[in-house]
């Protein structure tokens, strides 16, 4: 299995330009299952989850085509056609391995008035329930039975009545299902509480852009005028905020000035706010970001919380810059309850910090000492890249899979910035 090697102490210094963003793709699409015409995504990331969300695709009978896969190019263009589905059946080997295939839920039950999905299951972050999900698509008039470990759910009569639902906590993923389920009902829906994340902004966007109506959109309450048919559309993918985020932690933890060319300020604020307050200098330029660091980081104290909070997806880059913080940061996570596996690893590193409940205390250390660690999750991995760039000696990361699932071309906009990585193979 392939390994990342790190030789750290490089001062990093340069533009990456920062690609479309996972979390967006994956929710725009199973978009293409809502319309029996084509749907073009633009600035597509090359990564290994995009591709399996692109087997799911054709599993149910839409083809697919990619178009830029020149070497040199950071965005793709995908081509989805779903004229006629030929399943709606998403089997449970490609939901374990991407549990973003819960997504297809809400668009098949729209356009095939049933879908039958294998349930997720816990991830190495925590436990990850999808109730919300199925409860919201009954207050729109689905009826869900659940049998040896699959979802079956059917719009009485092919389609859904819509409805009006208020989520108990703000839910991403079920936000999602519910919107895309909505938006061909033959009613109106409301949903309450709504997940506000840019990535539910790009996803309304999407929709509107292929003739659904949607009111409210970037707030938390959305109405949806279910529409008879929705067409085909042409759409780009917003900027990636956690790898932009992710970036601009390389540059603070070693002392180093980046461009984060395309990445989008607005949708980031409390990443950047963060950054601010741990003394880093932060400047919105037209096109971009710059992050540079070049005196000693200060201590903070941060929690997660739903956007417009400080996203969790975050939390692990923060935590290894600020091991390298003077004084103790205290950092809170509240989305998940298990995400904090890159602590012992980056412990490995020498990195002195304490977990109690929910909460982390770091203390910034002098030094980190190069070591060989485990990637346990994809943001968790990118801490131990992150600690490894500023360790004294070589880190090796293995179990990259999971830096390949949301990192496009990890290592090449690293080395673009002069970090010696390299990725290299067990032969
Ligand atoms: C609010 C939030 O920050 N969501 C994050 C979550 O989205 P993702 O969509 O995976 O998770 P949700 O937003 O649905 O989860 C938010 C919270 O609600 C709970 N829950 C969720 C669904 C459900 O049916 N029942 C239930 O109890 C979860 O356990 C969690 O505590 O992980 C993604 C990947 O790391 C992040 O990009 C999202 O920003
Ligand atoms: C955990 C993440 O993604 P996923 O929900 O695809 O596992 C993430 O993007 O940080």
């Amino acid at each position: 299995m392939d390994r990342i090697l790190i030789r750290g102490g490089k001062r990093l210094s340069g533009k990456i330009a920062i690609s479309g963003a996972k979390n967006a793709a994956l929710t725009l699409m199973p978009c293409a299952l809502l319309t029996d015409e084509p749907l073009t995504l633009r600035n597509l990331p090359r990564l290994a989850d995009a591709d399996g969300f692109g087997h799911l695709l054709n599993e149910l009978g839409a083809s697919t085509a990619i178009e830029g896969t020149r070497p040199a190019e950071f965005g793709r263009v995908l081509t989805v056609r779903a004229t006629g589905l030929t399943s709606t059946v998403a089997p449970y080997d490609i939901v374990r391995k991407m549990r973003a295939s819960i997504l297809v839920l809400g668009p098949l039950l729209a356009r095939a008035g049933e879908a039958t999905v294998s349930l997720p299951g816990g991830c190495a972050i925590g436990n990850r329930p999808i109730d919300l999900h199925l409860k919201a698509l009954e207050a729109l008039g689905a009826e869900i039975e659940l049998a040896a470990g699959y979802v079956k759910a059917t719009a009485p009569g092919g389609r859904l009545p819509g409805g009006r639902y208020r989520f108990p906590v703000v839910s991403v993923g079920a936000t999602e299902n519910a919107l895309m389920a909505a938006a061909t009902a033959k009613g109106t829906s409301v949903l309450e509480n709504a997940a506000r994340e840019p990535e539910i902004v790009d996803l309304c966007n999407l929709l509107v852009a292929m003739g659904a109506s949607i009111d409210g959109i970037g707030s938390e309450t959305l109405t949806i005028e279910g529409r008879e048919r929705l067409h085909g559309a042409t759409y780009s993918v917003m900027p990636d905020r956690i790898e932009a985020g992710s970036y601009a932690c390389a540059a603070a933890i070693t002392g180093g000035d980046i461009e984060l060319s395309g990445a989008c300020a607005a949708d980031m604020r409390a990443t950047l706010d963060a950054l601010i307050e741990a003394g880093v200098t932060v400047e919105e330029k037209k096109g971009g970001i710059r992050v540079a660091a070049d005196g000693p980081l200060k201590p903070i104290t941060l929690s997660t919380a739903p956007y417009p909070g400080f996203a969790t997806d975050m939390q692990a880059q923060f935590m290894a810059m600020l091991c390298k913080a003077e004084g103790a940061s205290v950092l809170t996570e509240t989305i998940f309850e298990n995400r904090y596996m890159h602590v012992p690893e980056l412990a490995r590193m020498g990195a002195d910090i304490q977990v109690s409940g929910r909460s982390a205390i770091v203390r910034g250390v002098d030094r980190l000492i190069g070591a060989p660690v485990m990637a346990t999750d994809l943001r968790a991995s990118m801490s131990l890249i992150l600690a490894g760039l500023v360790a004294e000696g070589e880190t090796q990361v293995s179990r990259i899979y999971h830096l390949d699932r949301g990192y496009e071309r990890l290592e090449e906009k690293l080395q673009g910035v002069g970090a010696d990585i390299e990725r290299v193979g067990d032969g």
